[in-house]
């Protein structure tokens, strides 16, 4: 061990405390300063290698008392190069013999500063041009001090790698093309990265003021998928991501992600991570709603429609077809009203195949077909969760109309609470599903239809007055049956035409007796009783006349008018209530089907129970 004596003790004293306060560059200055003024050198420096091992720059460099900036030199012919060979040099006098560039340096001292695995990083050096003589206390001093050096170089290169690795994190946290927030627990932002800004629609500036959760729109779905993401972060991170959505920031539009969130290890944080999968999102809902139309066309294919054909020439039906011709030019709403079977629905059909609407789609809903609880959700569709038993969101009939025509038969039916509704978006040419929030805007026409008075049942207030005007902007009515007698020949030949082939029978048509049978008939079901009875005939048929008999006109029906005409002071209300009642106790009052009151009576259920509200007809018991 070398002793200290007290002259190296004060040059290391010196040392120490000039270089006590000072770390990184500031320390290698300070250390180059006090090592020359504490041993009485004029000069000295630190250099590490420069980008070849042939060169090296200086980290501070001291001479004659003043620092020079950003000395860089080559090695070969200097007596550093040695040095940075890893050796320990010292060249009391003559250097400038010994290296010709150095011209006036006499004396060298130079000592390798190595790093942790003993590689040489740059070197600690002292010149002069006096000579300097071998001094132990000197070479102490100095080799200790080297090692201090080496070891701050060491930390200057790993300080550097920090910063590089750190910015090349930041640039690749900025610019990866996942979304990455850093926020708290109460999802207010801390970082967010590029791609979470542009997907969120908010600005850098906008970072510390904004918060997770209020991107969140308040909607029980939307909520509901929160909750759910909120509990996958407790559980740990679930792999297959949460689906969420959110409305962005700057102009409200809808986007949905996929979400990933982890509690950071001091249980403050939150790291999450999102996907933009709008698009995919906006598919399947497009996707979704080609099914739910596809569904309905199959169902319309079933049904059978005489697409063109409304037959008939008397003047009502003349008058009620230049209506239809005119009418369908605009986009009015139409309100057709008219008893049952004479041809409401036809009408409807007529209109929108007439008009420019054509190719997009007519979709009908019978709203008196619908349990009043059910008929919102047909018509505005319903978002996932909205009430009990929405199980998937479902697309309504209005979105389904998009650009063509929704037809509402049977509109008198609709529960009044559904009317404020209709009559909303009916003005603003927009609508919510249920449970939803998003407003959806609509281009559809919507034609009504009903059996009912429906001026009575606004008197009565079963139906909204304002509603009443916005559909009724272009009223039709169409003719009962009876009204144009004159219109049966052809209306049978027409139905021949359209059952006998398909019943695999040959008919020439309708014997005169029967034809001036038909004529003579009130028909209380109108064209849709005329169709079942020719259908029947045909089956019936043995020759290619048909012959219809009395007893083929529902006797029943018959009965009542002569019922009524026979006894004058019974109103027709009080005959047809005794009628309907009569054949639901022999139906023992089942309704639909083969054997039910609606098949015997001629009409369809839906106008069954419509009239049995109404004539309060009630099953007893
Ligand atoms: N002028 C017509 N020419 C040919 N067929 C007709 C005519 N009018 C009605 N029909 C036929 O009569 C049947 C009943 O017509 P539609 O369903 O349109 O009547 P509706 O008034 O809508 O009845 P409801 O009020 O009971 O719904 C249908 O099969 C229809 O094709």
């Amino acid at each position: 061990m070398h002793p200290v004596d007290s002259s190296e003790f004060s040059v290391l004293k010196a040392v120490v405390e000039g270089t006590a306060q000072a770390t990184g560059g500031d320390f290698m200055r300070s250390l180059v300063r006090n090592l020359c003024q504490a041993t009485g050198v004029a000069n000295g420096f630190v250099a590490e290698f420069a980008e070849a091992k042939t060169r090296v720059r200086s980290l501070a460099f001291w001479m004659d008392g003043d620092f020079l900036d950003g000395q860089e030199w080559d090695l070969p012919g200097t007596p550093c190069e040695e040095v940075l060979r890893g050796n320990f040099c010292h060249y009391p006098s003559g250097v400038s013999q010994l290296f010709p560039h150095e011209q006036g340096v006499e004396s060298y001292l130079g000592v390798p500063l190595r790093d942790g695995a003993g590689e040489v990083l740059g070197h600690l050096a002292l010149f002069d041009r006096q000579p300097m003589p071998e001094r132990d206390n000197l070479f102490y001093v100095f080799k200790i001090f080297a090692s201090r050096a080496a070891a701050e170089l060491n930390r200057l290169g790993i300080e550097q790698q920090l910063r590089l690795s750190e910015q090349r994190f930041r640039e690749l946290f900025d610019e990866a093309p996942i979304a990455y927030v850093h926020e708290d627990k109460d999802t207010r932002f801390l970082q967010a990265n590029q791609a979470a800004l542009r997907i969120l629609g908010v600005t850098a500036e906008q970072v510390p003021s904004t918060q997770g959760i209020s991107l969140v729109p308040n909607t029980p779905a939307a909520q509901a998928r929160l909750r759910e993401a909120f509990a996958s972060v407790e559980k740990g991170t679930d792999s297959a991501g949460v689906v969420l959505e959110l409305r962005r920031k700057d102009d409200g539009w809808p986007v949905w992600i996929r979400w990933w969130s982890k509690t950071d290890p001091s249980g403050r944080f939150l790291r999450t991570m999102f996907i933009d999968i709008t698009a995919q999102i906006l598919m399947e809902q497009e996707q979704a709603k080609l099914q739910e139309q596809n569904r309905y066309l199959q169902e319309e294919i079933k049904a059978e429609h005489n697409f063109e054909e409304i037959v008939g020439r008397s003047p009502a039906l003349r008058s009620l077809l230049n209506q239809v011709q005119r009418v369908a030019q605009t986009d009015a709403s139409v309100l057709i009203q008219g008893e049952s079977g004479t041809g409401k629905e036809l009408v409807a059909r007529a209109i929108h195949s007439a008009s420019k609407r054509k190719q997009r789609p007519l979709i009908k809903v019978n709203c008196a077909a619908l349990p009043s609880s059910l008929i919102e959700s047909e018509l505005f569709g319903h978002e996932k969760g909205a009430f009990t038993g929405a199980i998937n969101k479902r697309i309504g009939r209005f979105e389904l109309a998009e650009g063509g025509t929704l037809f509402l038969d049977e509109v008198g039916e609709i529960p009044l609470e559904v009317q404020v509704k209709l009559l909303r978006v009916i003005q603003e040419r927009e609508f919510e599903r249920v449970g939803g929030q998003t407003p959806i805007k609509m281009d559809v026409r919507v034609i009504t239809a009903t059996n009912r008075d429906l001026l009575q049942e606004v008197a009565n207030k079963n139906f909204r007055e304002d509603l009443f005007y916005r559909l009724n902007v272009f009223p039709l009515a169409t003719p009962p049956l009876r009204e144009r007698l004159e219109d049966i020949p052809l209306l049978a030949d027409f139905l021949i035409g359209k059952f006998a082939p398909k019943l695999g029978k040959k008919i020439n048509g309708i014997g005169a007796e029967s034809m001036r049978r038909l004529q003579r008939y009130h028909w209380p079901g109108n064209i849709r009783e005329l169709e079942n009875i020719i259908e029947r005939a045909i089956i019936l048929a043995d020759g290619p006349w048909l012959e219809i008999g009395a007893e083929q006109l529902p006797g029943s029906v018959a009965d009542i008018s002569s019922a009524a005409l026979g006894n004058a002071a019974a109103s027709l209300d009080a005959v047809a209530r005794d009628h309907i009642l009569q054949v639901l106790e022999q139906t023992r009052w089942v309704i639909e089907g083969p054997q039910g009151a609606a098949q015997r009576l001629q009409i369809k259920p839906s106008t069954l129970r419509y009239r049995m509200r109404k004539l309060d007809i009630r099953k007893p018991g």
